[in-house]
């Protein structure tokens, strides 16, 4: 007489968005190493999936075009999210975890923050745990200074080292390009850099030196409004020129980007990804079109935001 078949193990699958900084303001170097920011996060619709299947011993694949640029051992983001999520419940890590890639990696677009962010709801739902939402960003914070907003997606100023989150409010829909570069940057080199520049132009580095960042006005009016215009009027990133000197090339990228017809174009975070804003989905699809020929990139890929947070699909 045959068996019945054995249930499929069960697999929970997460989506988390990518993130732009349409204002990321740096204040000086904390003791602690980091730099106090006034980062305004917006998600957009670029995104990874992570899928959490049980397994006898934890395991780790990837897929998607970077997938060799990414650490398949315990060291990667969303591993060391399972084992914190199951450590804070005594319980086995034992889960099998695969990233399918589609945000470019060391891109300044929190790709691994994203990871973490999607394994820690993944494994939150596998395991049966139901953590309270607060404490899933808590958890996040302790991972890395983005992965708080990874998990929340939509708009959000992020204060502290960027963990501390404070929603946005956004009246419509922000049309980009963002142009991806072969190779990454190291975040810690920028903001490296970012310091050694303004030591060597006497503006500073240490805490002291320079103003508590702050949130423009300007800029989340421009947000709540949702006006393109107002908003690429107002976009300003203080790693940019930090991103500039490692990785002089970008600027041509800019260019070509604005003069495809882009009404700002910025370094995504710590680059170097370029974000371009465009007016509509038309004009971005056509910028998408003219970077991906301009030889300035690698390539080029139009999308809008804000995207929801990490969500199970
Ligand atoms: C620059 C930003 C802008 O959103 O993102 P990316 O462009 O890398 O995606 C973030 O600040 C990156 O956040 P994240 O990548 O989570 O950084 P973490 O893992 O917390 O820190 C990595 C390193 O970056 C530097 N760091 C990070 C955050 C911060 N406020 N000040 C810092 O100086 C520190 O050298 C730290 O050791
Ligand atoms: N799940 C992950 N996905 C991507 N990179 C990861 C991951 N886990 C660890 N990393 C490491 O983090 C570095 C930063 O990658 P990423 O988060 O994509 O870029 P960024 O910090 O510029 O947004 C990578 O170079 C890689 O070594």
């Amino acid at each position: 007489m045959s068996q019945p078949a054995a249930a499929p193990a069960r697999t929970v699958t997460v989506r988390v968005p990518a993130k732009v900084n349409v204002q990321l303001s740096v204040g000086g170097l904390r003791a602690d190493g980091f730099h106090p920011l006034a980062n305004v996060f917006l998600a957009v619709g670029l995104y990874d999936s992570v899928s959490a299947t049980p397994a006898q011993t934890p395991r780790l694949t990837v897929s998607g075009p970077d997938a060799a640029l990414v650490p398949q051992d315990r060291s990667n983001l969303a591993a060391r999210a399972a084992r914190l999520l199951a450590q804070r419940h005594g319980i086995e890590a034992a889960v099998h975890l695969h990233l399918a890639k589609d945000i470019p990696v060391a891109g300044g677009m929190a790709g691994g923050s994203a990871d973490a962010a999607g394994a820690l709801l993944a494994c939150d739902r596998l395991w049966g745990l139901d953590t309270p939402r607060e404490e899933l960003l808590a958890l996040c914070a302790e991972l890395g200074s983005d992965v708080p907003f990874s998990f929340a997606g939509g708009a959000a100023l992020g204060q502290g080292r960027g963990e501390v989150l404070t929603p946005l409010q956004v009246g419509g829909v922000f049309h980009w390009v963002f142009a991806v570069a072969d190779g990454g940057l190291s975040t810690p080199d920028v903001y490296r850099e970012c310091d050694r520049l303004r030591e060597a132009e006497g503006t500073g580095s240490a805490d002291t030196d320079i103003p508590e960042p702050v949130a423009s006005e300007a800029l989340l009016a421009a947000l709540r409004g949702g006006d393109p215009q107002a908003l690429a009027a107002t976009v300003h990133n203080d790693l940019q020129a930090a991103a500039l000197s490692l990785r002089p090339a970008l600027a041509e990228t800019l260019t070509a980007g604005l003069e495809a017809g882009a009404l700002a174009g910025l370094v995504s975070g710590s680059g170097p990804t370029c974000a371009f804003l465009l007016p509509d989905a038309d004009s971005a699809a056509r910028t998408a079109h003219a970077l991906t020929t301009s030889g300035t990139c690698r390539a080029a890929r139009p999308t809008a935001g804000p995207a929801p947070g990490a969500t199970v699909v």
